[in-house]
């Protein structure tokens, strides 16, 4: 599957690395009309926790997805396995066959964290409570072995071992690298592999500045982009209060971005709609859907942005809800898919 070119246009430069990013208080909005946060406990009872363009918090316990995101899971689950180190833009081998997503967040955001939890085994990326753990671009095949058509193995190219590469990098702000922005702007402005930038935010912060630059980089790169909340155990408050009134912030925010566009980088087609709220680095999280909350949904989230089609939708709401608050417009996987 040969990863079409993007058109690409030169980045912005990076915020210097020496200021420490300034919170910024997200603009005030309209609360949503309907908000479960009453019923909802905890994270970790939950397969996949989103909050869509209509401001909807949609929270579907794990019971009731499991057949449908189960063979989503296997596929993250199935032999991953670090493949690289990359410093620099060139240091990424030629790689004209498998999709590559890049996770991207500030420093400690919990990056590899997530990364562990979409592959559901702990020691896959070395994790470390402070800041700067993650010091190079790092890539990791996912998935079952594909099988590669001869014709497709040309010259210099080498058989894929996985379906889909997930690149964990190092965190933007505190304690990174000055070098961080230019080989990772590079990479996004030039990996033609690339099919789509996960954008981590905590839910113990608000948006940063440094947030703000990689969203317009990502636009300005014509990159896809999904935004996935962290550490929504640890949100300050009730933490379905603080994932949408975060999630609020991010598409007022990615709205402001694509008028500014000149690419079709907008809503649905540049950016998904939906914000994906998880609690991946959890302790004592129910290991049902691999470790943590909300991790279902955002792995089938991340396989539709990288234009893997295993065939499975997700499972419909069903008719009587055991809460009526979960009631509500619902984001088909069907209606997930780009639009060209
Ligand atoms: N409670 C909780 N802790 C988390 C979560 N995700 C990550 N953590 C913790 O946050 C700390 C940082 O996690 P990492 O995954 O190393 O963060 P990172 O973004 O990769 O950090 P750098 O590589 O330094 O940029 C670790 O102590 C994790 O256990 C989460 O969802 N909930
Ligand atoms: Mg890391």
């Amino acid at each position: 599957m040969a990863p079409s070119p993007r058109s690409l246009k030169p980045a912005p430069p990076p915020p210097q690395p020496s200021s420490p990013p300034t919170p910024s208080s997200p603009s005030p909005s309209p609360s949503p009309s309907s908000s479960p946060e009453e019923t909802l406990k905890s994270p970790s009872l939950y397969s996949d926790i989103f909050y869509d363009a209509s401001h909807h918090l949609h929270a579907t316990p794990s019971s009731q997805t499991i057949d449908s995101l189960a063979p989503i899971e296997t596929f993250f689950r199935k032999n991953p396995r670090f493949l690289y180190s990359a410093a620099a833009l060139k240091d990424h081998p030629y790689n004209p066959l498998t999709p590559e997503v890049v996770l991207l967040g500030a420093s400690n955001v919990g990056k590899s964290s997530f990364l562990n939890a979409l592959v559901s085994r702990s020691g896959t990326a070395r994790v470390g409570p402070r800041p700067g753990k993650t010091t190079l671009m790092n890539a990791y095949g996912v998935g079952p072995a594909p099988i590669t058509p001869k014709k497709d193995l040309t010259p210099g190219t080498h058989k894929p071992t996985h379906p889909l590469i997930v690149m964990d990098t190092p965190g933007y702000g505190f304690k990174s690298k000055a070098t961080w922005g230019k080989s990772i702007v590079e990479y996004l402005a030039s990996r033609k592999a690339l099919r789509g930038a996960i954008v981590l935010l905590s839910s113990e912060k608000k948006l940063l500045d440094t947030d703000r630059w990689i969203l317009k980089t990502l636009a300005d790169t014509n990159t896809r982009t999904l935004a996935v909340l962290t550490k929504v155990d640890k949100a300050k408050g009730r933490w379905s209060v603080v994932g949408s009134d975060m999630a609020r912030a991010l598409q007022e925010e990615l709205r402001a971005l694509e008028v500014q566009s000149d690419y079709e980088w907008s809503e649905g087609s540049g950016w998904v709609p939906d914000v994906y709220l998880t609690a991946a680095g959890m302790r004592g999280a129910s290991n049902t859907l691999g470790n943590g909350g909300g991790m279902g949904g955002v792995r089938a989230a991340i396989l539709e942005m990288a234009g893997i089609d295993l065939g499975v939708k997700r499972a419909k709401t069903p008719e009587e809800p055991q809460n009526k608050s979960y009631e509500g417009k619902i984001v088909s996987f069907d209606d997930l898919q780009w639009k060209k």
